[in-house]
């Protein structure tokens, strides 16, 4: 023995992927930390056949050989994997996962300890009866339970202490892929047929992206590796909570009007250096969809202020826009502070790194990915193809990366496009009517007129504006229908002389 756990090495040494070898390093080096920290009867390594804890599975026999290497106290005499492994086996489990489990097993000598309880009740059970400090986990920034861990983090309040040691935590779908394909290692056969993450019988299909269309009648996928946006390898599984899927849609009927938050993000804009005309169109973009648009801020380009602000409107309006303050320049907080305002973390994001890669190629090093960070867990890209970098969306707050009037239209003409096909802010595009009347009749005169035809309406919005002190007031009117507009606007005029108001257009 000892051939097999190099070749693992070896064929990651002679790869040309750069990255990869960047994550397998980290990786090896998390491996062998925790191995020096630990003894070898404390670690143990939880195994579920799946393709992160595959992954990982071969990182081990190739981390503990180099580890044994440098103790040179091995030469080349491993008979089995020696780390405790186990594996929470569950009626629910796919069989081809159980049978791959098994394989592997057999395969590379592990004893699997098979624990058939919950996870809680089994590590408590498992940590009363062995010396375990320390448990190797295949979790990946992106999996809903990475959020907030690093490659070391201690277990969480209420369950049984050990550390939960995550070597392949900063790793894409796309590296977990590479390693797999790269190293020529059996991985279950689910991943074939389109799964791309598994968890239950209950809770996963293959993933609708990878579909082939074919003109028999049985479905056909494509193989997970070639799913190319890594963020949807979960889109195979059944969400538990169908509801949280849209934040406009279920907000929305709360309110008549949709609710809209605008935020600037530039210092200089507040030295009067720069004159914002992105808010102003925004605004008049808004307004013409029948968005209300309920503040707009100006903020200095700084974590706390965006974060506090974000944080503000992100609670009261149905969808918040900021700009500025985007890329990657010290004073580029404005992503920063849209992850604190969430209370989630920076992660990095290959996608999006995928996408920057294209507009700047050479000037990237290539095997470093902190320039495309993205607020972790709450973000989702929205592609166009008439963009060259996708719209982030974070939650109910949208970043826009234009920096001039023109980009924010072709900005804006995709994000509506998007999300009108996706169904996600339809609400946004919804029709509303409005009219608006000029008059020099007095403020003083219409003053009471307008409040009552205010109580008559409740449902329609009514604004004033003067051009001059002195000069005509414009009516604003808006609602949901030209009907009920019409008909606000002939209670008015009744109240007065013919011909007062006149229509502007
Ligand atoms: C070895 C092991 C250790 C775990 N440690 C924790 C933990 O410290 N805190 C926690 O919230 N969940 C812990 N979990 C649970 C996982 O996060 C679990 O995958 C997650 O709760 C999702 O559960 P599900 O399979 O029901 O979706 C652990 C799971 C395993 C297998
Ligand atoms: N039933 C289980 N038994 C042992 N370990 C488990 C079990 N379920 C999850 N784990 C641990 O949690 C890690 C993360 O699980 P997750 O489902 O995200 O990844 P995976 O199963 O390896 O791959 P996939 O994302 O394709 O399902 C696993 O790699 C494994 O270390
Ligand atoms: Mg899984």
């Amino acid at each position: 023995m000892g051939r097999e756990e190099m070749e693992i090495d070896k064929a990651i040494g002679e790869s040309d992927d750069k990255r990869l070898k960047t994550k397998y390093n980290n990786a090896i080096f998390v491996i062998r930390r925790a191995l020096s920290l630990y003894s070898i009867e404390e670690v143990a390594f939880s195994f579920n056949g799946g393709k992160d804890s595959t992954v990982l599975l071969h990182l081990l026999r190739a981390g503990y050989f180099l580890h044994k290497k440098e103790l040179s106290c091995s030469n080349g005499g491993l008979s089995s994997f020696p780390v405790r492994t186990i594996y929470f086996e569950s009626p629910s489990a796919f069989t081809e996962i159980n049978a791959f489990t098994y394989d592997a097993a057999q395969t590379y000598g592990i004893q699997l300890d098979i624990i058939r309880q919950d996870f809680k009740s089994g590590l408590e059970a498992l940590l009363k009866a062995n010396p375990i400090r320390a448990i190797f986990l295949g979790v990946r920034i992106g999996d809903p339970t990475a959020v907030g861990q690093e490659q070391f983090s201690p277990s969480s309040p209420g369950w049984p202490p050990f550390m939960r040691v995550n070597p392949i935590l900063d790793w894409s779908y796309r590296d977990v892929w590479a390693f797999l394909l790269t190293c020529k290692v059996k991985y279950c056969s689910l991943y074939d047929q389109g799964y791309t993450s598994i968890g239950s019988i209950h809770d996963t299909v293959p993933n609708a992206l990878l579909s082939v269309n074919d003109a028999s009648s049985k479905e056909k996928f494509k193989p997970a590796y070639l799913l190319s946006d890594g963020r949807l390898e979960r889109a195979g599984r059944v969400k538990k909570n169908a509801s949280t899927k849209n934040d406009v849609g279920s907000d929305s009927q709360k309110h008549e009007v949709l609710l809209a938050s605008v935020i600037a993000v530039g210092d200089e804009i507040l030295s009067g250096t720069v004159e914002d005309q992105l808010g102003l169109s925004l605004c008049k973009k808004l307004t013409s969809v029948g968005w209300s648009v309920q503040q707009t801020s100006v903020l200095r380009n700084d974590i706390d202020s965006v974060s506090e602000e974000v944080d503000r409107q992100r609670s009261i309006c149905d969808m918040v826009f900021i700009y500025g303050g985007v890329g990657p320049l010290h004073s580029d907080v404005t992503l920063a502070g849209v992850a604190k305002a969430f209370g989630v973390r920076l992660a990095p994001d290959e996608e999006f790194e995928e996408y920057l890669r294209h507009l700047i190629s050479e000037h990237c090093t290539g095997d470093r990915n902190e320039m495309a960070q993205l607020p972790e867990g709450i973000t989702e890209l929205l592609h166009h193809e008439k963009l060259s970098v996708p719209l982030i969306k974070c939650r109910n707050v949208i970043v826009l990366a234009a920096t001039n009037t023109e980009e924010l239209e072709k900005e804006w003409e995709c994000l509506t496009e998007l999300t009108k096909l996706g169904g996600s802010t339809s609400s946004l595009m919804e029709l509303y009517a409005s009219r608006r009347l000029m008059t020099s009749l007095t403020d003083v005169e219409i003053a009471e007129p307008l409040s009552k035809l205010g109580l008559e309406f409740p449902d329609i919005y009514l604004g004033c504006y003067r051009k001059s002190r002195q000069g005509p007031i414009i009516i604003c009117l808006k609602g949901k229908d030209n009907a009920r507009i019409n008909s606000a606007v002939q209670a008015l005029c009744k109240k007065f002389k013919e011909g007062v108001f006149v229509d502007m257009k």
